[in-house]
Formats: C-alpha cells, sequence, structure tokens
C-alpha cells in the first residue's frame, strides 16, 4: 500500500513500464477551461499543467518519459484495438480497449463547472465483454517532471505533495506504491464499473472533499451540451466546426476569456529539430479571425470576454503593447530551457516562457485595430474605449510602419520590411478610416487616408515582384510567403487583381507539399533556425479561403476536404502537418489550425463568410 516516504532523485526510465511512443495525434484533449491534460490511445494520460495552461506539469511524459510524471490505466495483457470517440456536443472521451478476454472502456473527463483552485480529471472503467484484467499506473511528479513528491497513504486513496502543489488519487481499487510509481491491478467485468479521479488542490489548503465520479460524469455531459446546443452553424461541416468549437472552448481561460494558442510547449515543428514553443498564452494576432470564427457561430459571450481580454491586455502605450501575453495579461513570459526533459522524440531544447513576447512585430496593430472593428461591426459591446485606444494605435502605426520587424512567424533572424507586416499597417489605417466613414467616429480622416494611400503605394512598388508576378515576403527579396494569401481577404486588392491571381497561384505552385502549404522556405535562412518545418495548416486553410473568394470553390473544398482528412480520429489538429510523413507537427491542438477549419467551413457555405465580409469592409486599394 502507498506510504510516506521521503524525497530522492527521480528513479531512472527503466523503473516504469516501457513506454510506447505516440505520435502527436494519437492524444486527445480533456479540458476544465481553465487547464486541459492530454490522454494517450495506450491509455496514459502524459500532459497536465495545474493549476491553469501555463502552470508547471505534474504529468510530462510527453515531453520526456514515464519517469517526468503520467497517470495511465489500461488493460494489463496485449490490446488487440484500441478505438475512442467524444460524446456527441461534449469533451467526454471514450475509449475502448479490445483484448483477449474482453472490452472495456475507460471514459475521462474533467469536470464542468470548474473553479481556479482545484484541477479534477475522472476516468471510469466500465466493463463491455467478458473480463479484463487492468493495470494502473501512476507516476506523480511536479515542476515539469523535476520534482517528486511525498506519497501519503489516505482513506480515500493516496495524497502526493510537494511545495505548494498537492493531489489526490481517488481509487476504489488497493494501490501500491514502489519506486515513486504508484501502481493497482484490477479485473473488470462486463456491466462493473470502477471510477477514479484526481484532484490537483493548493497543498496548504484542506484536502478537497471526493465527488461521486457518475454525478460530474453527468454535469459535465449536461454543461458541455448546453454550451454546444449554441452553435448556430449548419452545413455540410457541422460535426468538424462543432468539435473544433469545443477545443476553442476548451483552449479559454474562462476567469479572463484568453484563449491560449495550444495547451502545450514545445511539441517539435520538427522532428528532433529546435523549433519547440511556448504556445500556452495568447496571441494579439490571432484575434481578428478568433472573433469571426466565435461571432459567425453564435457565440457572442465567448467573443465579448476576448474582446475586453484584449482591451485590457493591450491598455498602456502602444510601444510597450505586446505580441502576446499571459492568461490575464500578464507581460513577462522569460523564455527558458529544461534541460532534465529529454524533448518529444528527443526534440530539444524544451522551453516555457517565450521570447517572441519581446520581439517588434508591426502586423500586431493592424490585427488589434481590425479585431476592434470586427467587435464593432458586429456591435458586440458599446465602443467609445475601443476607439480612444484605435486613436492612439493610430498615431504609433503612423510613426512605425516603415520600420522593419520580426513579422508574423516571429523570426528569431535580423528584421525586415515584411510585405505582411506592412500589410497589415495598411488593414489598421484602413479600419480607422471606416471607423470614421461608417461609423461617424471622430478622427483626422483625411490625415489617415493620406497615410492609407502612402503604404498601398509602398507595398505596391516594393513587395511586388513583376518579373514573378506576385507579391514576395520582404522588400528586396523574391521569395514567397503564405501570409500574402490573407491579402485578398482583408481587401487590399480585389481578389480579380491580376497581382492577387498571381501570388496566390505561385504560392499554390512552390509553397505547397503534397497539397499542403508550408509558410515560406525554411532553408532560406530568413528565421534565423536551424532545420526545417512541416506544411502550416493555418496557411493551408488561408489558401482555400483564397481561392474561394477568387471564385474557384471547387479547388477551395478539394483544399478544405483534403485538411479534414489530416484531423486525428478525434477531429483535432496540430499547427502544422508533414505530408511526407503522414503525421501532425508542433503544439496541440493548435487554435489557429481550428479557427481556420470554422472559418473556411463558413466560408464555403455562407453566400458571405468570414472572408468574404472581411474584403469586403475595406476600401480597396486601385485594381
Ligand atoms: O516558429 C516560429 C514561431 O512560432 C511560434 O509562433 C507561431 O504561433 C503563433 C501563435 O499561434 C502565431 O501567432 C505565429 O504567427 C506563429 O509563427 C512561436 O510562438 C514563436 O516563438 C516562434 O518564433
Amino acid at each position: 500500500m502507498a506510504r510516506a516516504t521521503q524525497k530522492a532523485a527521480p528513479p531512472p526510465a527503466g523503473a516504469h513500464a516501457a513506454a510506447e511512443t505516440l505520435r502527436i495525434e494519437d492524444y486527445a484533449l480533456l479540458g476544465d477551461t481553465f487547464t486541459a491534460a492530454l490522454v494517450g490511445k495506450n491509455g496514459s494520460i502524459d500532459w497536465l499543467c495545474a493549476p491553469r495552461f501555463d502552470s508547471g506539469a505534474c504529468f510530462a511524459a510527453l515531453l520526456g518519459g514515464p519517469e517526468n510524471g503520467r497517470w495511465r490505466i489500461a488493460p494489463a495483457g496485449e490490446i488487440r484495438a484500441v478505438s475512442r470517440r467524444y460524446r456527441d456536443g461534449t469533451l467526454i472521451l471514450d475509449t475502448e480497449f479490445e483484448t483477449e478476454t474482453g472490452a472495456v472502456v475507460v471514459t475521462d473527463f474533467m469536470p464542468l463547472p470548474s473553479s481556479e483552485d482545484e484541477v479534477d480529471i475522472v476516468r471510469i472503467v466500465r466493463g463491455l465483454r467478458g473480463e479484463v484484467p487492468m493495470r494502473l499506473e501512476a507516476v506523480f511528479r511536479f515542476d515539469y517532471g523535476h520534482v517528486v513528491p511525498w506519497l501519503r497513504r489516505r482513506p480515500y486513496g493516496l495524497q502526493a505533495i510537494a511545495g505548494p502543489n498537492a493531489l489526490q488519487l481517488w481509487s476504489p481499487v488497493e494501490l501500491s506504491n514502489q519506486d515513486f510509481t504508484t501502481t493497482a491491478e484490477f479485473t473488470v467485468r462486463e456491466g462493473q464499473s470502477t471510477p477514479f479521479s484526481l484532484c490537483w488542490y493548493k497543498s496548504h489548503r484542506p484536502e478537497p472533499p471526493v465527488q461521486h465520479p457518475e454525478v460530474l460524469l453527468e454535469c459535465s455531459a449536461r454543461w458541455w451540451r448546453d454550451w454546444s446546443a449554441r452553435c448556430t452553424y449548419s452545413g455540410p461541416w457541422t460535426d468538424a466546426v462543432q468539435r473544433s468549437l469545443i477545443t476553442l472552448k476548451a483552449l479559454t481561460f474562462s476567469p479572463t476569456g484568453g484563449i491560449v494558442a495550444a495547451p502545450t510547449t514545445s511539441l517539435p515543428e520538427e522532428i528532433g529539430g529546435v523549433r519547440n514553443w511556448d504556445y500556452r498564452y495568447c496571441w494579439i494576432r490571432d484575434a481578428t479571425l478568433t472573433l469571426y470564427s466565435l461571432l459567425s457561430s453564435g457565440y457572442t459571450e465567448e467573443a465579448v470576454a476576448w474582446r475586453r481580454w484584449l482591451l485590457r491586455s493591450a491598455a498602456g502605450r502602444p510601444e510597450e503593447m505586446q505580441i502576446m501575453y499571459g492568461l490575464a495579461g500578464e507581460r513577462r513570459l522569460p523564455e527558458l530551457e529544461l534541460p532534465w526533459l529529454k524533448g518529444y522524440e528527443g526534440s530539444r531544447p524544451v522551453r516555457i516562457g517565450n521570447g517572441a513576447q519581446e520581439q517588434f512585430q508591426l502586423d500586431v496593430y493592424g490585427e488589434l485595430m481590425d479585431a476592434l472593428h470586427v467587435a464593432r461591426k458586429y456591435n458586440v459591446e458599446p465602443d467609445a474605449e475601443a476607439w480612444r485606444m484605435q486613436t492612439v494605435l493610430m498615431r504609433f502605426i503612423a510613426g512605425k510602419w516603415s520600420e522593419p520587424d520580426s513579422g508574423i512567424w516571429e523570426v528569431r533572424g535580423p528584421r525586415r520590411h515584411f510585405t505582411h507586416s506592412k500589410l497589415m499597417a495598411w488593414v489598421g489605417v484602413d479600419r480607422a478610416i471606416s471607423g470614421v466613414e461608417q461609423y461617424g467616429l471622430e478622427g483626422p480622416v483625411e490625415v489617415w487616408r493620406t497615410l492609407r494611400a502612402r503604404i498601398h503605394d509602398d507595398i505596391c512598388r516594393n513587395g511586388y515582384s513583376a518579373k514573378r508576378n506576385s507579391f514576395v515576403q520582404h522588400y528586396g527579396g523574391d521569395d514567397l510567403d503564405a501570409s500574402l494569401l490573407l491579402m485578398p481577404t482583408v481587401g487590399f486588392l480585389p481578389p480579380s487583381d491580376p497581382r492577387i491571381i498571381g501570388t496566390v497561384e505561385a504560392i499554390a505552385r512552390e509553397l505547397t507539399v503534397d497539397g499542403f502549404v508550408q509558410r515560406y522556405r525554411p532553408e532560406t535562412g530568413v528565421d534565423g533556425l536551424a532545420g526545417g518545418e512541416g506544411a502550416f495548416l493555418p496557411c493551408t486553410f488561408w489558401l482555400a479561403d483564397a481561392l474561394a473568394l477568387l471564385g474557384r470553390q471547387d479547388e477551395a473544398a478539394e483544399i478544405f476536404e483534403r485538411l479534414l482528412n489530416i484531423r486525428n480520429d478525434v477531429g483535432l489538429m496540430a499547427e502544422e502537418y508533414d505530408p511526407r510523413a503522414r503525421r501532425q507537427l508542433g503544439n496541440f491542438p493548435q487554435a489557429f489550425s481550428h479557427i481556420g477549419l470554422i472559418n473556411t467551413a463558413q466560408n464555403l457555405t455562407l453566400a458571405q463568410g468570414p472572408a468574404q465580409r472581411r474584403a469586403s469592409d475595406a476600401k480597396t486599394g486601385p485594381a
């Protein structure tokens, strides 16, 4: 049985049941709108940060090995087949294991509604056929696998405690403890049910009471189904859109409305490579597209919360505005490496924090201007404050638009005059002018009109290559960049303009690998990083959007279907995809990719989807 033990060095990996390497797409998401967990097809929860998305992980096997923390419940013997699915309209996962002696289903979920002080995970094992010997293995660690806690036997099961963190494992079966690993063996027969629950809480607080798993299951199912019922999208891709919306909701930090780019850090953009970043923060850039996806699907409340998060986070002097913030708008997100973690399939370093936070990325000012414009257009909230912010931002854009920056891809090479950055500066000015022209707000509109024309002219002269008949990645260069697919979407030029057609076709021809779009060619060294990366899924959605705007609906739909096909078995997508190895890459699941899915589905279904609406907002430049 579990007993009090003393802290010691983490045991070697060999002390645990060998871990198979799971692909990124072998994971499914659990979440409670405060934090999230990833559970693998093998029944192992390999990632959980508590109490918030950006807290230290208590299960970090995803980026190391079982010795860095995990919680597995699976058949003890050979598994013949595994299948899984979310219950309709929920984030409640059923994983079915088929064995020689029978079949069981493990139901995993994080109960809702939840609170900031506790994080719960419930796992209910039910026998479907025959009888199945099961094994539980729990390796509790804190601080990303670094801290080995004390384990104490408790009447309900086990408590793990170290520093500010405590976990309680509630178990109806006997637990054993050896080498800082907790195990249990039990058998489940047809019709039987064996529930477990795990609760993270603040170690200085009293132990939380254990709640009944079946009651939590019922409440959580109701909570998700009520939420999903608010979706207004209906069309050929309703299930896919709903799954992406649920994912987006699970990536939302409910106390503040901030949406994290992904719940993970350091899942690699290249297996074995160094492009491993922490995405557990909120990016301003992703805001406009997020707003469109929420508003056009009926989720006004979430859009309001996200807009309020934006206003609070970006408040202050524009020169101090950041491109990303913490969940509550925190500004300091220092980038650190965690040398004790060997990285996903050896992809090192594992990083927490994100150095891109300090970069100057001109496009985010335009993104913020556009997001506030969209919110005004949809009449999201009374908005005097937003307009005040926009006029201040306009002064900043006017003074800074001609400077080089690090761009949408947050390159770690030298700053450049990225065409997309200038494009978004143009968008910022254009939306300010709309504030005056369409909404009667006050501002120096003549000065802004002159500025808009100047930026437009600058982009057309310096960001366009007549030789290539395409806009290019940065001034003075010849390379392409998939961010330029947004040119028709933001309304810079009409989709029928030959320069736009040329750009979309050049990207489709030269940046596409087996039908998936790369954001740029890393081998040019523009990003200052070693190695390469996969195709970027949001950019592939943007290609579909651009083609739809060009009236090439069939091609757009073909790309969209291709994207749907590479979602994993439970409808989730990472940021990138390796078309040759046919596997997902990068942080997972990625909000930007799911936002792309929602918006493109709407673009292909509605007469006026988000892309058409965004394009028609702008005063497009001379054709
Ligand atoms: O690979 C380079 C950069 O990758 C990350 O940024 C990407 O994700 C952001 C969030 O979705 C997105 O806004 C940005 O456009 C993407 O390039 C990473 O966070 C950066 O640190 C890294 O340099």
